[in-house]
């Protein structure tokens, strides 16, 4: 085959697919074909791309927010994609030392950037979460300096946010121990005031008193906000954080009576294994006593404890914070796992060739369709949620700083909720992305084993997922128990109208009937007063609400689910009323809040019957439906995805590709691999060549 034939295969998008093996093989064999000539500006996605029915660059802004936010993404995006120093191929090929170091030095060259181009601390946000790798930073700017900025008083703040903010020190989030995660009031590192000398003695009195998590602490940081308990004439005053120094500034050496390292590998190649997550350890060590963060309560110079007006629970203030950004970190590991999935489902063809034409997109079987599509919309309704979740935090947020404390106690049971939710379906969501896409969605090339793994944690840290539930069901039954006396409010106000949530059932008569906001909203609501109502009744036969609490808490948390599912299918109808401008855009996202709230209502069928509230006719039509709705997402598939503005360097994927051009990058990257660089193994000489040459002796082999 000629040149001139080689050029000929490009015309076509169906007969490159069909001797794309055929070249690779020539090339294997020696051929000589450039394969990179051949095959790359050929956008093989071109013609999905033609199909939308909608103005993608538009979408673009619906998904960023607003113009302003999109551009802002898209300038830090670019700065990284075409930035060498932050190259990520080789990263889980890499050993642990040299792993860290690397991160390192992408850690330093970003600050360098930040510092030289002069960038917003927006800006610098999204330039550390384009760089895509975890690293003691994301400790430092999100919650070491969280935990001062909410619990410090203003003579704190002013001292250490500047010293943070430029990275003269360097610090961590230190409140898990060996022993304890989940309940904080367990910690057992001590804090004991030492009236004659004015100072804090931070002290580990047991082995699992180790601070054991941390990330930032293992290697890089210089302070830590530690949490420990408050000790004073000889007292328990609660658990608060204290600012401590752990390194020296100077040689980075720890200081006396500080033990401190890394607590070893974790899951995965590559992923978490970026960051130093470490182990503390304190034999008497002395701080000031003003390193004590005070916003909620003060120890005096005599030793004295006051209390300020700030609920005690300020202290866990840091980890609202951090878990409302754990929300919108949901929507986008989500967003770039189905990203890679459909572009990847587009290209990828199996059986159904007929008369000797091209074979069928993956994408177009209808089981492909019913798991992927849930997920693309899944990524949109936590996008969203995500957004109202900023909002509420922030809100809350400037509510605190007047002390009005009315609403903490909401935005606590949301954010544990939402986190908890998006989280876990997130985690899932990537290795069902990964199925999605065959075998070759097992390649580290297809950037969802690393993406799997650097996200699975989630589901554990900021606190573990079934933990959180039980705080929202807290929250639940707390409502519940008032409704005769109080009015419910926010993300609980459907609460209020308990009664004919109870009563009323379903009026969908047809499957076109599902597609209505009111019918929507109505069956989720009716779904999670009556599972929260059925809750209250059931621990209502318990003497010790407790002992009720602890027995029915399987229960209580599928009403949590339940409620939270309501909260993230009510805010994305809520943003389907805003304006949204472009062509075709505001369908379009109606269609995905269909999908997702129709998908949840089949997922969980069993729910909705056993309250009562839906037949069995009515919950089959609402399948009937979501079929119909994934025929209408099938055209938009691929430009729904362009529209989350992935860069390839952020989606790292050759399957994602941007251009769709797999195969030839697929057998490309192989040719990379560091085991391709001889073609006999190391080891050969030693340990395979001796068995190929033995010479049996056995009669039995
Ligand atoms: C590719 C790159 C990807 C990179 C991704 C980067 C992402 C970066 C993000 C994160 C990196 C990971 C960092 C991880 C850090 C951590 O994990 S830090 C440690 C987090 N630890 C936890 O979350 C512990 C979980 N436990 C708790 O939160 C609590 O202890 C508890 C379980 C909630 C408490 O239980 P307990 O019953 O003992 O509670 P009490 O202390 O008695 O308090 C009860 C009352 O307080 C209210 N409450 C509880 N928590 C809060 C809160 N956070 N805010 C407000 N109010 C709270 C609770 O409702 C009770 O109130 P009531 O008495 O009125 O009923
Ligand atoms: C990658 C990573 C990074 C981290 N970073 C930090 C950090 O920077 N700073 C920091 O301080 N910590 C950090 N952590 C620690 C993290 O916050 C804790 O691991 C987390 O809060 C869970 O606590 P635990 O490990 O004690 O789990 P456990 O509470 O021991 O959970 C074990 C099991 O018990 C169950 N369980 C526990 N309590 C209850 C209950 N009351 N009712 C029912 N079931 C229960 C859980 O559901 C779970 O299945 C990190 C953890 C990881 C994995």
């Amino acid at each position: 085959m000629g040149l001139s034939g080689i050029s000929l295969l490009t015309t076509t998008y169906s007969l490159i697919l069909q001797h794309q093996s055929l070249l690779l093989c020539l090339r294997a064999k020696g051929f000589g074909l450039d394969l990179k000539k051949d095959m790359e500006g050929v956008d093989y996605l071109s013609d999905e791309r033609k199909k939308a029915q909608f103005d993608v660059e538009a979408m673009k802004i619906a998904w960023a927010g607003s113009l302003e936010a999109f551009q802002l993404s898209d300038r830090m995006a670019k700065l990284v994609a075409n930035d060498p120093a932050f190259e990520k191929f080789t990263r889980p090929m890499l050993g642990r030392k040299e792993l860290i170091k690397n991160t390192l030095r992408k850690a330093a060259h970003g600050w360098k950037l930040i510092v030289d181009l002069r960038l917003t601390e927006e800006e610098a946000k999204w330039l550390r979460l384009y760089i895509d790798e975890p690293a003691y930073t994301d400790l430092h700017w999100g919650m070491f300096i969280p935990a001062i900025e909410g619990q410090g008083t203003e003579e704190q703040k002013k001292k250490w946010l500047p010293l943070a903010k430029k990275m003269q020190i360097i610090g961590c989030y230190a409140q898990t121990e060996l022993g304890h995660g989940s309940n904080v009031q367990g910690l057992e590192t001590t804090a004991t005031f030492d009236p004659q000398t004015d100072e804090f003695i931070m002290h580990s009195p047991t082995l699992t008193s180790s601070k054991w998590w941390p990330g930032g602490l293992g290697k890089a940081s210089t302070h830590a906000v530690v949490y420990a308990r408050l000790i004073v004439g000889g007292e328990f005053h609660g658990v608060h954080g204290f600012i401590v120094q752990l390194r020296s500034l100077d040689d980075h050496s720890p200081l006396p009576g500080v033990t401190v390292g890394d607590i070893g590998m974790k899951f995965g190649n590559g992923a978490y294994n970026t960051m130093d997550n470490g182990v503390l350890r304190f034999d008497h060590v002395r701080i000031p006593r003003d390193q004590m963060l005070m916003r909620v309560s003060q120890v005096t110079r005599e030793g004295k404890i006051m209390q300020s007006d700030v609920p005690r629970q300020l202290i866990y203030g840091t980890m609202v914070y951090v878990r409302q950004t754990i929300v919108a970190d949901a929507s986008k590991a989500l967003s770039r796992a189905v990203c890679i999935a459909t572009r990847y489902s587009a290209i990828r063809r199996q059986f159904g060739s007929r008369n000797g034409g091209p074979e069928t997109q993956v994408i177009d079987y209808k089981t492909q369709q019913s798991r992927l599509f849930p997920l693309l919309a899944s990524a949109y309704a936590f996008r969203f949620v995500g957004e109202w979740l900023k909002w509420l935090y922030t809100d809350v947020k400037e509510r605190l700083a007047a002390n009005d404390f009315s609403t903490l106690p909401e935005a606590h049971a949301c954010t544990a909720g939402l986190k908890s939710l998006t989280t876990s379906f997130t985690a899932d969501g990537i290795e069902e992305c990964r199925k999605l896409c065959g075998g070759h969605g097992y390649l580290v090339s297809s950037g969802l084993p690393e993406l799997f793994a650097v996200y699975i944690p989630a589901c554990t840290y900021e606190g573990d997922n079934v933990v959180l539930l039980l705080q929202v069901a807290r929250f639940l039954v707390k409502t519940v128990s008032e409704l005769g006396y109080k009015k419910p409010v926010g993300t609980t106000a459907y609460m209020g109208r308990v009664a004919s949530l109870m009563q009323n059932n379903c009026a969908v008569q047809t499957a076109e009937g599902w597609l209505n906001p009111g019918a929507v909203v109505e069956a989720f609501e009716s779904r999670a007063a009556r599972m929260a109502v059925r809750c209250g009744q059931q621990l209502a036969k318990y003497e010790n609400p407790e002992e009720g609490f602890a027995e029915l808490s399987a229960d209580l948390v599928e009403a949590s689910i339940a409620h939270c599912q309501l909260i993230v299918v009510s805010k994305f109808i809520e943003k389907l009323q805003q304006d949204i401008p472009g062509k075709g855009v505001k369908q379009t996202l109606e269609v995905l809040c269909y999908v997702y709230a129709l998908f949840l209502l089949h997922k969980h069928q069993g729910d909705f019957l056993a309250t009562g509230y839906l037949t069995p006719k009515q919950a089959s039509l609402a399948n009937d439906q979501l079929r119909t709705l994934y025929s209408k997402v099938r055209p938009n598939a691929i430009t729904l995805v362009d529209s989350f503005n992935y860069t390839d360097h952020y989606l790292g994927s050759i399957l994602g590709r941007y251009d769709g051009n797999v195969y030839p990058k697929l057998y490309e990257a192989a040719w990379k691999d560091p085991l391709n660089d001889s073609d006999v193994v190391d080891g050969f000489y030693e340990y395979v060549q001796p068995i190929l040459k033995q010479k049996l002796r056995t009669a039995k082999l």
